[in-house]
Formats: structure tokens, C-alpha cells, sequence
């Protein structure tokens, strides 16, 4: 999982860099709403995150899941942190 978040996370600051015209990544960091654009998609993807949790939908909560993951490593990459700022909040916890 830790490979898969890093590597997950090195495409999307690569995106950020780059800004690739057929990048849906890139066009999360030139969108004319700013940072907007990816709190709307985090908002949007939590509401069908319960939804899918109430039909008990196994399938969809991983794929919602995995949409809030991939647009929250977008927003942390937007804010000019990494996941070291997830990982040290998360240690500080246990
Ligand atoms: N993990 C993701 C990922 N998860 C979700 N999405 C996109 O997030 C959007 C989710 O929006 P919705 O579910 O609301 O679907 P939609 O209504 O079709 O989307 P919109 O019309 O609102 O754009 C879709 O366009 C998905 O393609 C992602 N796009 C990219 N990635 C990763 O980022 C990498 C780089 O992608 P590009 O930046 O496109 O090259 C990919 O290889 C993936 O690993």
C-alpha cells in the first residue's frame, strides 16, 4: 500500500510539474475554479462514499474510496505537502 500511495503520489506531483494537456491531474491544478475543482470532487465522492457504505456495496466503496484517496494526494500536492505530512499526523496518533 505504502509503494502504491508513493508511487501514486510521484505521478501526480510529476503532473503537477508537467501539466500534461491530457492529463485529468493537471487539469485538476489549471482548473479556472482552482482548488475548488478537487474540494468539490472530495465533497462529491464522500457523499457517494455513504451511499455506497449504506447499500453495503463493497465493490463501490473501494471505488469511491480509492476516488478520495487519489483527489486528497491531489489536494495535499496542491498545498505543497507530501505524504510524510499524513504519515507523521497519523504516527503522532498511535
Ligand atoms: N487515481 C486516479 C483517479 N481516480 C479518479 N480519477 C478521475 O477522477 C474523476 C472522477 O470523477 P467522477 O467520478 O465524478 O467522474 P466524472 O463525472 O466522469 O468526472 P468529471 O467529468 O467530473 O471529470 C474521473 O475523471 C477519473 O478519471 C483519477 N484520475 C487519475 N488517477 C491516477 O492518476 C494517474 C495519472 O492520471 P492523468 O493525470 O489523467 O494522466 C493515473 O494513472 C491514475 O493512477
Amino acid at each position: 500500500m505504502d509503494d502504491t500511495l508513493e508511487s501514486l503520489f510521484a505521478v501526480i506531483e510529476d503532473r503537477k510539474e508537467t501539466l500534461p494537456e491530457d492529463s485529468y491531474t493537471a487539469s485538476l491544478f489549471t482548473h479556472e475554479k482552482g482548488e475548488n475543482a478537487v474540494l468539490e470532487k472530495l465533497g462529491e465522492e464522500s457523499t457517494e462514499l455513504v451511499l455506497a457504505a449504506k447499500d453495503d456495496d463493497r465493490e463501490e466503496i473501494a471505488a469511491e474510496s480509492a476516488d478520495i484517496v487519489y483527489h486528497l494526494l491531489v489536494l495535499l500536492s496542491m498545498k505543497g505537502m507530501d505524504l510524510e505530512d499524513l504519515e507523521a499526523e497519523l504516527e503522532s496518533r498511535r
